[in-house]
């Protein structure tokens, strides 16, 4: 019998329609159920018919692992998903949000607050195009990215996986899209999914909507905003990423108004898919619809009923899939949901799995294994370092501007907890979920590291991470280089109501900048307490969360480059300002969105 759906050259309607029509209740629902890889054994692949598998933060197939490694637990995994009635392969994603940055030895990119400081958005679909090659290169075809959240509020701890706090500059740096996912062709039907081939990846734009606008950045929590205010602010992401092909959209944890966006149907079937015309799946975040109940999972039941019911497609369980499969086949033999709701889900998920050429290429090969943390990648990394940095002050008066610094000169000091600690630069959703601290975590070079690859021969370089102010009168220094900052968090863990610099910081500033000119750098995820201390500081740097190439930072510290970058958030004075965003009446900034020196290279 021609199985329609096999034969690539059948129009994607029908094969999809083909599909689907031989599909059991059962067969449908597991193509909704994405869980997580530590149960994605073949039993419960072929048991529960599962359609997809994630990898949740830093979980890994073992410390370390090879390209190879994770081709072969990928593999393995889909072998399962063929080994099924009607050999539907399953799609596995993985957060490659700067870089893939689970894998050990990937390249880790800037986040994207200091990717939205460059307002450079091919240097966005280069970096795309790099990250998909080494995820590709693990044999993972799905990313969950680009975040394009609106950050509204720096106290809210994802503000680092946000553009920034301007529709505009969020829309243009969708430009990543056509860089994961290639370029979808001029005159494609809008809000069709395009993914163009083996070398790119299935993308995600998050967490959709308005995750970047909730009080006080409380992570999870409610955005309260009218309408209009919603669709000016936090849309235009959604809107530009549709335009570009987005196969998938994440839902949010937080509420509008008070309305859990995993139960909000007007805006993700009525809006989103009846108004956008987004034909990709919409997928819950991790246990998100649980969260729908306070306390979470307080009613599965209506957790499922109220998540399907909204138009969420693909559901990311990751653990009890036994009881959202159970859940939801009742729900539907009961009527409470139509089998019309749930041929919808499949349709979109199908849709993506035939789009982007799943079913003619479900066993990744070893093809692109040499693309994993390339160095023509880490050089793009240090571009997109060197155009992230921003340059808040330079010189105590414009006249005597401290940047560009002496490579050749007697003796210099470097200091602070950030200098030489690879996990602090590279901030969260690094190896682990909540990143790491130290040089060991993967490859790639510290500031310190940097410095020293970059002075010439005959400067001495002192390192000293904490120095106290005696020990720097008696010695003579042509300068120091402060690198101080946050230490590394993710969602939750990042919620900060005071913003500070966690010790000893400021005290590393005030001590050296008291006695030696300074050029301090700020490793953060965003704007931080720093107007205490600005007058002491000589030349002032926001390098936000740089990634793995260090060598980016003191290539404009040192003059091989200018400084380029501007704020793509406001940096307050204090933090009962907050929320303050540019257009604010009494907006009364440290440094105002859009502010950056610039320094001409050497
Ligand atoms: O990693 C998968 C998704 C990711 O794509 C989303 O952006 C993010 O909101 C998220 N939080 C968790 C997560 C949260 C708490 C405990 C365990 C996992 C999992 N995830």
């Amino acid at each position: 019998e021609n199985f329609k759906y096999k034969d690539p050259t059948q129009r994607l309607n029908v094969r999809i329609k083909d599909l689907l029509g031989r599909m059991t209740l059962e067969e449908k629902i597991g193509q909704m159920v994405q869980i997580e890889r530590v149960n994605a054994s073949t039993e419960v692949m072929k048991k529960y018919f599962i359609g997809s598998v994630l990898s949740g933060g830093g979980s890994v197939p073992s410390k370390q692992a090879s390209a190879q490694d994770w081709i072969n637990m990928v593999n393995e995994i889909q072998k399962g998903a063929l080994s099924t009635r009607l050999g539907i392969p399953m799609i596995y994603g993985i957060d490659a949000v700067h870089g893939h940055n689970n894998v050990y030895n990937a390249t880790i990119f800037p986040h994207n607050i200091g990717l939205g400081a460059t307002r450079d958005p091919q240097l966005l679909k280069r970096i795309g195009v790099a990250s998909a090659r080494e995820i590709r290169a693990t044999g993972i075809p799905y990313a969950f990215a680009p975040c394009v959240a609106v950050c509204r509020d720096p106290r809210w701890g994802r503000c680092y996986e946000s553009y920034g706090e301007d529709p505009k500059i969020v829309q243009e740096m969708t430009e990543i899209i056509p860089g994961l996912q290639g370029e979808i062709p001029p005159n494609s039907r809008k809000g069709v999914p395009y993914v163009a081939g083996k070398e790119n990846v299935v993308a995600c734009a998050k967490h959709y909507v308005g995750d970047g606008g909730t009080t006080k950045g409380i992570d999870e929590n409610n955005t309260v905003i009218d309408r209009h205010g919603l669709l000016s602010i936090h849309m235009p992401g959604y809107y530009h990423s549709i335009i570009k092909g987005v196969a998938t959209i994440m839902v949010s944890y937080s509420s509008w108004n008070g309305e859990k966006m995993h139960a909000n149907k007007n805006l993700v079937t009525d809006f989103l898919k009846n108004t956008l015309h987004f034909q990709g799946f919409v997928i819950s975040d991790w246990e998100a619809i649980d969260r729908i109940t306070d306390p979470p999972h307080a009613n599965y039941t209506y957790s499922i009923l109220a998540s399907i019911t909204a138009g969420l497609d693909m559901i990311m369980i990751p653990y009890n899939y036994p009881e959202f499969i159970d859940g939801l086949t009742n729900l539907v033999k009961s009527n409470y949901i139509p089998i019309s709701r749930i041929d919808d889900a499949v349709k979109r998920i199908l849709r993506v799995k035939f789009v982007m050429g799943l079913f003619e290429n479900p066993i990744a090969d070893l093809s692109l294994v040499n693309e994993l943390g390339k160095q023509e990648h880490r050089e793009l990394a240090r571009e997109a370092v060197r155009k992230s940095l921003v340059l808040l002050k330079n010189g105590k008066s414009a006249d005597k501007p401290l940047l560009p610094l002496e490579k050749k000169t007697q003796k210099i000091l470097v200091a602070g907890s950030h200098a030489n600690n690879l996990g602090y630069q590279c901030g969260g959703w690094t190896i682990e979920w909540q990143g790491l601290s130290g040089n060991n975590l993967t490859s790639g070079t510290t500031v310190l590291d940097a410095i020293k690859d970059t002075v010439d021969p005959t400067t001495e370089v002192i390192f000293n991470e904490n120095p106290d102010k005696k020990s720097l009168q008696s010695d003579t220094f042509s300068y120091a280089i402060v690198v101080v900052g946050e230490h590394p968090y993710a969602e939750l863990n990042g919620d900060s109501l005071n913003l500070t610099i966690p010790d000893p910081g400021p005290n590393t500033i005030t001590n050296v900048c008291g006695v030696i000119k300074c050029a301090v750098v700020i490793i953060s995820g965003r704007p931080v307490v720093i107007q205490p201390y600005v007058d002491s500081i000589d030349a002032l740097v926001a390098a936000w969360l740089p990634g793995t190439e260090g060598k980016g930072i003191t290539d404009v510290l040192f003059g091989d480059y200018g400084f380029t970058g501007k704020l793509s958030q406001t940096w307050f004075k204090t933090v009962d300002q907050l929320p303050m965003n540019f257009g604010n009446p009494n907006y009364d900034p440290l440094f105002p969105f859009g502010h950056g020196l610039t320094t001409q290279p050497i």
